[in-house]
């Protein structure tokens, strides 16, 4: 029985997931565990009607969706993804898990996300600037410097959230650069916010390895998804002495047991769009990307994509969740079954919104900082929410996942019960 009149998650959908993971939770939460509803549902949930005029002279009518699952911490952040499969109930999800995230690592944050359903490749750079402004003035009512923070997800950059914080600040009559993060380092982005979502999942996969006496030195290291976060993240890796031997986006699988020479790599994605035919490595059919060995696998695209069909086959010791929600709950018990430790994401990718926390900062403050400084801090907030998770984990013999939601459910269900129910 779906728990809201207006999705119907199945189980393993990403809505059905984020339930069966609150579940999971409740018997950790003791006495707050009689506010633990409140997770269960999304504060509040925008869908808007984005009419543009198409290059040929037609009209389109887009979808789009904000959602703020929770504003108990603070105001709702979270990026906005352009894709052609998105949903209210995926939007409902990715918010949901930013509220996770945002307590996980400790930000000022409630948790929100938002979407259009679109496929990007198919616009010019015109349409998709108008379908962004549009969509920006629609979800105008709720987002703000103080209510709710875009940023970049899936196929959106610096560019759209050029495009969102222009048309926001035309709206209210001021330039708001606090108003979405991720933004070009001359509209008061922030250094090292693009490489910050890999990075993070770095420094935490190399905690996770450390604690696992998982050596870094020619570690195996498999990648799905090759865009911002998975290729960054792969960088890092073979910076560090990891092999990366296998690599997947929608181009197709490359395989390479001596390891994938990453420069290469990253010049052959920059001039064709994708791994396919990267002469340095064998082609392998995408299936069989779930049959390489190795020791961290990182999936680094979308939802749902470590099914429980997929993770009995997984050769690893340890999943590294670059993407949101890569595990359907049918999938994290075969991993748990099997002895596979999963590095959840609301840990593992936390480092993306960490950075956005700080150029919000910036923005307010009119005071930047260097790369290293940010850099620093973002290793260390990871670093110290890693420990916690761990402790907890080690605490109560429960997985990393439930352990993360369990320190970060106690934080918004702390701050629930002080604020109280009534205005
Ligand atoms: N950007 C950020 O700061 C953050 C992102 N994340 C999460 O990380 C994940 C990736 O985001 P990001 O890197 O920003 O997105 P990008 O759009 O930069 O890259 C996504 C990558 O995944 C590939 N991909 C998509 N679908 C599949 C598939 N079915 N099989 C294999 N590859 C696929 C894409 O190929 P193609 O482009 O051709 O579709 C592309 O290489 C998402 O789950 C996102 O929510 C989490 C935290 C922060
Ligand atoms: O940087 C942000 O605010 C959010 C990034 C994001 O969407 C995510 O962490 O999934």
């Amino acid at each position: 029985m779906p728990n809201l009149s207006f999705v119907s998650p199945t189980r393993n959908s990403p809505w059905g997931t984020y339930l069966s993971q609150i579940d999971a939770v409740e018997p950790y939460l003791g006495k707050l565990a009689r506010w633990v509803e409140t997770l269960r549902r999304p504060k509040r949930a925008l869908i808007v009607d984005i009419p543009i005029e198409l290059d040929n002279g037609t009209i389109a009518h887009f979808e789009g969706y904000r959602v703020q699952h929770s504003l108990t911490r603070g105001p709702g952040k979270g990026g906005v993804r352009y894709h052609p499969d998105v949903t209210l109930e995926e939007v409902m999800a990715l918010s949901a898990w930013m509220t996770v995230k945002n307590a996980a690592v400790n930000l000022p944050y409630g948790g929100a996300k938002g979407g259009i359903r679109l496929d990007p490749k198919l616009l010019s750079t015109k349409e998709l600037e108008k379908v962004t402004r549009r969509y920006t003035s629609e979800i105008g009512i709720i987002i703000g410097p103080t209510q709710d923070i875009p940023a970049p997800d899936v196929n959106t950059n610096g560019q759209i959230m050029a495009w969102m914080m222009d048309t926001y600040s035309m709206n209210v009559g001021a330039t708001a650069t606090g108003v979405v993060t991720g933004k070009p380092i001359p509209l008061g982005g922030s250094l090292g916010r693009v490489a910050a979502t890999g990075r993070g999942v770095f420094v935490v996969g190399r905690e996770a390895m450390r604690r696992l006496g998982v050596e870094m030195d020619g570690a195996r290291v498999a990648v799905q998804g090759f865009g911002n976060v998975g290729s960054v993240a792969a960088k890092m890796f073979a910076a560090n002495g990891a092999k990366i031997v296998a690599v997947q986006d929608h181009t197709g699988t490359i395989l390479n047991e001596k390891g994938l020479d990453m420069t290469s790599l990253l010049d052959h994605v920059a001039q064709t769009g994708g791994v396919g035919g990267f002469k340095g490595a064998d082609r392998i059919e995408n299936e069989q990307f779930w049959d390489v060995k190795s020791d961290v696998l990182i999936p680094a695209a979308l939802e749902g994509q470590i099914t429980a069909e997929r993770a009995k086959r997984v050769q690893t010791r340890v999943v590294l969740e670059g993407a949101n929600g890569p595990t359907t709950p049918d999938g994290d018990a075969v991993l748990a079954d099997r002895g596979i430790i999963v590095v959840p994401d609301v840990i593992a990718n936390a480092g993306g919104v960490t950075v956005s926390y700080f150029e919000w900062v910036q923005d307010f403050s009119s005071f930047f900082w260097t790369e290293d400084e940010i850099n620093v801090r973002l290793d260390k907030i990871l670093i110290g929410a890693f420990k916690g998770i761990w402790d907890t984990s080690e605490q109560h013999k429960i997985p990393l996942r439930t352990a993360a939601f369990t320190v970060a459910c106690t934080r918004v269900l702390q701050a629930r019960e002080e604020r109280g129910l009534y205005p």
